[in-house]
């Protein structure tokens, strides 16, 4: 049985579920992910956006140095291009000398701190000078014939003097004959051209610088370092033609390895271009700054986000597994709950409740395929005994042992079952012979019948099995049931350790132990009961030493009943105490009256039934039964069972030692079927043991039996107690148990149990005749 409740396994099913897609751990890591996507995206579109805007806004910015550097230049070149004008037009009319100094005094020339101006002979001598205009380079030389020839403004290469870089420009001086006749020349410092590079906007690495027509600057300046004459190779020509035209494309300058956005302006008038630059990574310094900042924000809080799903997803892991393991304890606790509700704790085995629906289901399938099925109703015998002398451990174990060896005798597809106590049932289903059945209550009863060795000792235990069948022998689960529980005490009744199938007849005589219940209530009140004495000899003179009271039931239809039909029912409800009182009484009144009528004294003996022995008013009813009667004590003796002895030790030796202070002799009845130990028997304050008629009965076929009873004598002489042999019946038992020393018998070999008045005739015939026993 491992059904669950549906409730139970709806809600793992959706607890599954659930956690599959919605459960915290696939849900945060998907969130997660989703918010690093969100911040990563957002990152890079902002960090993209301020960088192209910077791009952009740096890209406008060099457009606007340029055009204020163009204009600059523009006005500069034309200052001095016009100074040239002027002093070669003055020159031309007068001497250079006169129109130098006429020009300064009229302060129409330049500041001579930065301009140095000269006219120039064709030859390259200096005529007139303003400034400090000094010829100290042979290429000087070369550049005046230049300009001496041609017929516009004419610009030097940089010149190094001892003074800086200079650049040199200059107008041919034309005479009357259209020949020329000298230069104009101004110098002016290269450093000019780039004083109005101003850091603030260009930084550290801007460019500024004016390039001629042969691609090399005349002056280059970067961040404080001027440069002249760097080549810059075919720059101009890569470069891109941009759709926004306000916009300064981004190049790499390879004589400097800067990247700058880059503006290069032709001078229409002046063969010259000038140039400008802003470092791309300089001025997007605090854009990219500002980018490195997003990026680490974005960082620390995709660390804090992943932090964050880690810790929830962790807690939610945690959750979810505790939630899982409460689910499956809870599971497993409703399927033990379910297991314990429907098998035998002790074997394992399905129980009454599991049965009765293993029973029904049977019943519905046999029905449905006109099917027979068996029933095996198994009880074992002598449990209770094996239980009260070795304790409930021994018991457990032995039902333990009992239920494996039944599963090994039945198939799988048979059902076993434990109904409590020492009963079983096996249903064999699907049986269409019954006699199909036999063998396998052979196979049970050869299984449970071999030794088992408890609390160190070994025995056997045999099975009493009933057997109904369905539906012959009952349709429905309680008719069965009963009539298999009817076979197997029929099968109790032939002597245990067999099968019996369920008959008609077992019926009816079941009716009569229910009428034979009823009227035993009254056989009291009417005096139905009578008591028998079966006389105990001496084994040496064959004297009778005494007697023992055995009950009987003169029943007014059923005739004489022997005790063993009625005591166990009397035993059942109860009535074996009052019974038993009466049995006391009387076998004490008869006592007295035998003596009186003259016979000699004799010991009586009287069974006590288990429960009469541990009845509170036992000792009180024994002392009030000599009193009234008048009876000496020490003639009564009473019979107590091994089996009842050793239920409960300790209650036992103060039962019986009341019973001795009382002057009352005491016997253990069927010695050697329980398992005291010598030990044990020590502690008992007894005067008597019976060995029990079952070990004499073999006594001639049985070693066994011969061994058991020559211990059962050892010990009674060891511990100085008379040792009694039951049911003594033929001569040779008698010789044995003589040649054993065994001081006194009981059985037909001797006499059977008498009624008082035929006891009296016997004792009587016998006083002065031969005290032998019959042959
Ligand atoms: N086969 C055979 N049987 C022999 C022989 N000699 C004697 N018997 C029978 O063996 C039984 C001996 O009594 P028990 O062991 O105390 O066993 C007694 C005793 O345990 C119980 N019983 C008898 N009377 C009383 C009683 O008054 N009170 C109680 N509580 N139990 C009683 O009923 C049992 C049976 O009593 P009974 O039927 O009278 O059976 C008696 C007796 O008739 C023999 O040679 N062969």
């Amino acid at each position: 049985m491992t059904e669950t409740d549906p409730d139970t396994q709806a809600d793992l099913a959706s607890n599954k579920k659930t956690s599959k897609w919605l459960e915290a751990p696939v849900l945060i890591s998907s969130l997660a992910l989703l918010g690093l996507s969100l911040i990563w995206a957002a990152t890079v579109h902002l960090t993209d956006d301020v960088l192209s805007t910077a791009s952009r806004n740096t890209a406008s910015m060099a457009t606007d140095v340029a055009d204020t550097y163009e204009a600059q230049v523009i006005r500069a070149l034309r200052e001095i291009d016009q100074t040239l004008k002027l002093v070669r037009y003055d020159t031309q009319r007068q001497t250079p000398e006169a129109a130098m100094r006429e020009l300064g005094e009229r302060d129409l020339l330049p500041p001579s701190l930065l301009f140095s101006i000269a006219v120039l002979s064709p030859e390259g001598n200096l005529l007139a000078t303003h400034g400090n205009f000094r010829l100290q380079h042979p290429e000087e030389h070369t550049f005046f014939q230049e300009a001496l020839n041609a017929n516009q403004l004419t610009l030097s290469r940089p010149i190094d003097t001892e003074a800086g870089t200079f650049l040199y420009f200059a107008r041919g001086v034309g005479s009357n004959q259209n020949q020329a006749s000298g230069v104009v020349a101004l110098a002016v410092h290269a450093d000019y051209f780039v004083s109005g590079y101003d850091n603030t906007t260009l930084g550290d690495v801007g460019a500024l610088g004016l390039v001629a027509s042969d691609n090399h600057f005349r002056v280059y300046r970067s961040g404080d370092a001027i440069s002249t004459g760097l080549p810059m190779g075919n720059f101009i020509g890569e470069l891109p033609k941009l759709e926004d035209p306000s916009l300064a494309p981004l190049m790499y300058h390879p004589w400097d390895g800067v990247e700058r956005y880059t503006v290069i302006r032709e001078l229409f008038e002046f063969p010259l271009s000038v140039v400008v630059g802003l470092s791309h990574r300089e001025q997007l310094e605090p854009a990219l700054t500002t980018k490195r900042e997003y990026f680490w924000r974005a960082a620390l809080a995709s660390v804090g986000l992943v932090g964050v799903a880690a810790i929830l997803g962790f807690l939610s892991w945690r959750l979810q597994r505790t939630r899982q393991q409460a689910m499956q304890e809870r599971v497993l606790h409703a399927q033990k709950v379910e297991y314990l509700a429907f098998h035998d704790s002790l074997t394992d085995l399905p129980n009454r409740a599991y049965f009765s629906r293993l029973l029904t289901q049977s019943m519905h399938e046999a029905r449905r395929y006109e099917r027979q099925f068996a029933l095996l109703f198994l009880d074992l015998d002598r449990f209770k005994h094996i239980n009260d002398s070795l304790g409930h451990d021994a018991g457990d174990d032995l039902l333990q042992e009992i239920a494996r060896r039944l599963s090994r005798s039945v198939r799988e597809s048979d059902v076993l079952a434990r109904l409590g106590g020492d009963e079983f049932v096996v249903l064999l289903p699907n049986i269409p012979d019954p006699q199909q059945v036999a063998p396998v209550a052979d196979k049970i009863l050869a299984a449970c019948g071999k030794p088992f060795t408890l609390a160190g000792q070994e025995f056997r235990v045999t099975v009493s099995i009933g057997i109904t069948l369905f539906p012959k022998d009952g349709d429905d689960e309680q008719t069965l049931m009963k009539n298999a529980d009817m076979a197997m005490y029929h099968a109790k009744e032939l002597g245990k350790n067999n099968f019996q199938y369920f008959s008609e007849s077992l019926n009816t005589d079941s009716l009569e132990r229910l009428t034979l219940e009823s009227s035993l209530r009254h056989a009291l009140e009417r005096n139905e009961f009578r008591l028998f004495y079966q006389p105990k000899r001496s084994m040496k003179s064959g004297q009778i030493t005494g007697v023992e009271a055995l009950l009987r039931w003169q029943h007014p239809e059923l005739g004489m009943i022997l005790p063993m039909q009625f005591i166990p029912v009397a035993e059942e409800n109860g009535l074996i105490v009052p019974i038993g009182r009466w049995v006391l009484r009387t076998a004490c009144q008869q006592s007295v009256e035998w003596q009186k009528s003259g016979l000699p004294p004799l010991n009586m003996a009287i069974n006590l039934s288990a429960r009469q022995f541990i009845d509170e008013s036992l000792l009180d009813d024994i002392k009030q039964a000599l009193q009234d009667t008048g009876m000496s004590p020490e003639l009564l003796e009473v019979e107590i069972t091994e089996t009842m002895v050793m239920r409960d030790v300790e209650t036992t030796v103060d039962i019986l030692k009341e019973l001795k202070s009382m002057g009352v002799r005491v016997a253990i009845d069927d010695f050697g079927t329980g398992y005291s130990s010598l030990s044990t028997l020590k502690q008992f304050p007894v005067d008597s043991i019976k060995i029990d008629s079952s070990f004499v009965q073999d006594l001639t076929r049985s070693v066994e039996d011969r061994g058991l009873t020559e211990a059962i004598i050892a010990v009674g002489r060891n511990l100085s107690l008379n040792v009694i042999a039951e049911g003594v019946e033929t001569s040779e038992q008698y010789e044995y148990l003589k040649e054993q020393a065994c001081d006194e018998f009981q059985g037909f070999y001797g006499n059977a149990a008498l009624p008082a008045d035929k006891l009296s005739q016997l004792i009587t015939s016998l006083e002065g005749n031969s005290a032998e026993p019959r042959e």
